[in-house]
């Protein structure tokens, strides 16, 4: 029979012995109970040793109880202060009356009347007194002292183990008790000494252990995969500061600084403030009266102290207009994955941070249908079939749209805007070419691959999801 060097040492440490408790076993084998018990179980389980098991309750008092053991109870004490009888006013100058006043009336020690206390004749000593003396488990007494928080139930579990004749036969027969050797060293194989060494066994019939290997967050595999998508189509990427000021946020895209489209997505407002480029006069003309492009422009004022104020940037549109005017020349395809903030309340398809899917595509005599064309490319790429466009308005873009795919169960759904840039916005720039501009949630796009319900789950720590999802493909 097979048996791990601790089930030997189990029936070594049992020959001659009778049943033995399990915690003399554990002290005569130096070894911790719990291991003791769970190796006799092993050995039960071979027909080596029988295990009998016993449970008892113990009622052991409370620190409290402890002290009214030696002290008696708060209404023992107080009575054998009262001398006949007491003005209730002098009685409760003892803190223990606070406890004792309801007791004694319960147990019928003391009458009260007037405001003075009588003591009765019959306080005889109760059984309470008598059980905080010797606390007997499932008496009423002792019940009454649980419930006063006097005493408490333990419960004892006692184990009794013992050879069975196969096992007495078998540690008899002479046992091994030599360490069980994991690892063979160098020498212990040239010398041949690792013949004669108990070598550890393997366990086959044994599950290993789980192993996880570090990954990538799901969402970040999405948004990976996006990008991997955009660079094959020819995009490259740019990254800009989180951190804008109402110049690049807003008024470059065309935003009156004294219109409701300013408030369109409630935004965080910060006390700092950035600087305004070279050449913002231009969008300051732009804004009053269109400057030479032969808009009118919005009319009115335009202060450059309200485009200097920062704000947490609401869209990352605000890279866009700043990319193309790093960029004026046609051709260019470039693209965005940046995170954008919004005070939104939170719930299960709100977060006030998301991130944005940006891209702006300039080259001569492109249209709108090169536009729709994209997102049909784009989406049908990413995995969804059919998509729509429903009419939109951007201050910026004119004409605008938003784009929408259809979804098992959900129907259509609306993933962001997009549109033509105005030439409010690029002429500033020198742009005198067309830009298809858009901007698309990639977290909802994320939530719609993974079929989640909530969008907090893709924020969230929860390191058990994560490990469960399907690793993406390289
Ligand atoms: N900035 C818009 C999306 C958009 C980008 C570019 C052009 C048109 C629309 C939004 O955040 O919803």
């Amino acid at each position: 029979m097979d048996l791990t060097i601790n089930e030997k040492r189990v029936l070594a440490a049992l020959i001659g012995s009778g049943p033995t408790n399990a915690e003399a076993l554990a002290e005569k084998m130096d070894a911790a109970l719990e291991s003791v018990i769970q190796w006799a179980h092993l050995c039960a389980d071979k027909g080596l040793v029988t295990l009998e098991k016993t449970v008892t309750e113990q009622a052991k008092l409370t620190e409290e109880g402890e002290k009214y053991a030696k002290e008696g109870l708060p209404e023992r004490q107080i009575l054998a202060g009262i001398d006949g009888s007491v003005p209730m006013s002098e009685l409760t100058k003892n803190p223990l009356s606070k406890i004792a006043i309801g007791w004694l009336r319960k147990k019928n020690w003391v009458t009260i009347k007037d405001g003075i206390v009588f003591v009765n004749e019959n306080t005889a000593v109760g059984e309470d007194e008598l059980a905080l003396k010797n606390p007997v488990p499932g008496t009423p007494a002792c019940k009454e002292l649980v419930k006063r928080g006097l005493a408490e139930i333990v419960e004892n579990t006692e184990w009794k183990i013992a050879l069975t004749p196969e096992g007495e036969k078998i540690a008899k027969g002479g046992l091994d008790l030599r360490e069980e050797v994991a690892t063979l060293t160098r020498e212990q194989i040239l010398s041949g000494e690792w013949k004669s060494l108990p070598l550890r066994k393997y366990s086959i019939g044994k599950l290993p252990k789980k192993i996880f290997g570090g990954r990538i967050h799901p969402n970040q595999q999405i948004l990976d995969e996006i990008r991997d998508l955009l660079f094959e189509m020819g995009f490259t990427e740019f990254h800009g500061s989180i951190v804008q000021n109402s110049f690049w946020n807003f008024d470059s895209l065309y935003q009156p600084q004294d219109h409701p489209a300013r408030e369109m997505q409630d935004t965080f407002h910060l006390a700092e403030e950035l600087p305004l480029p070279n050449g913002w006069e231009k969008i300051r003309d732009i804004h009053k009266f269109g400057g030479d492009t032969g808009s009118t422009g919005w009319g009115g004022e335009w202060s450059p102290e309200v485009g200097k104020k920062c704000v947490l940037r609401t869209h990352s549109t605000s890279l866009s207009i700043q990319y193309l005017a790093e960029h004026p020349n046609p051709p260019l395809k470039a693209f965005s994955i940046s995170r954008v903030y919004r005070r939104e309340t939170i719930d299960p398809t709100h977060l006030p941070e998301f991130e944005q899917l940006e891209g702006i595509v300039m080259d001569k005599d492109l249209h709108f249908g090169h536009l729709l064309g994209f997102f049909k490319e784009f989406f049908g790429r990413m995995g969804f079939e059919e998509v729509r466009f429903r009419p939109g308005y951007f201050p910026y873009t004119e004409p605008s749209v938003e784009p929408e795919v259809w979804v098992d169960g959900l129907g259509w759904v609306e993933l962001g805007g997009a549109g033509i840039f105005r030439k409010e916005v690029t002429a500033p720039w020198g742009i005198d070419c067309p830009v298809l501009a858009w901007g698309l949630g990639v977290s909802r796009v994320s939530m719609l691959r993974m079929g989640l319900k909530d969008l907090r789950q893709l924020y969230k720590s929860d390191i058990d999801w994560i490990r469960a999802s399907p690793v993406r493909r390289c």
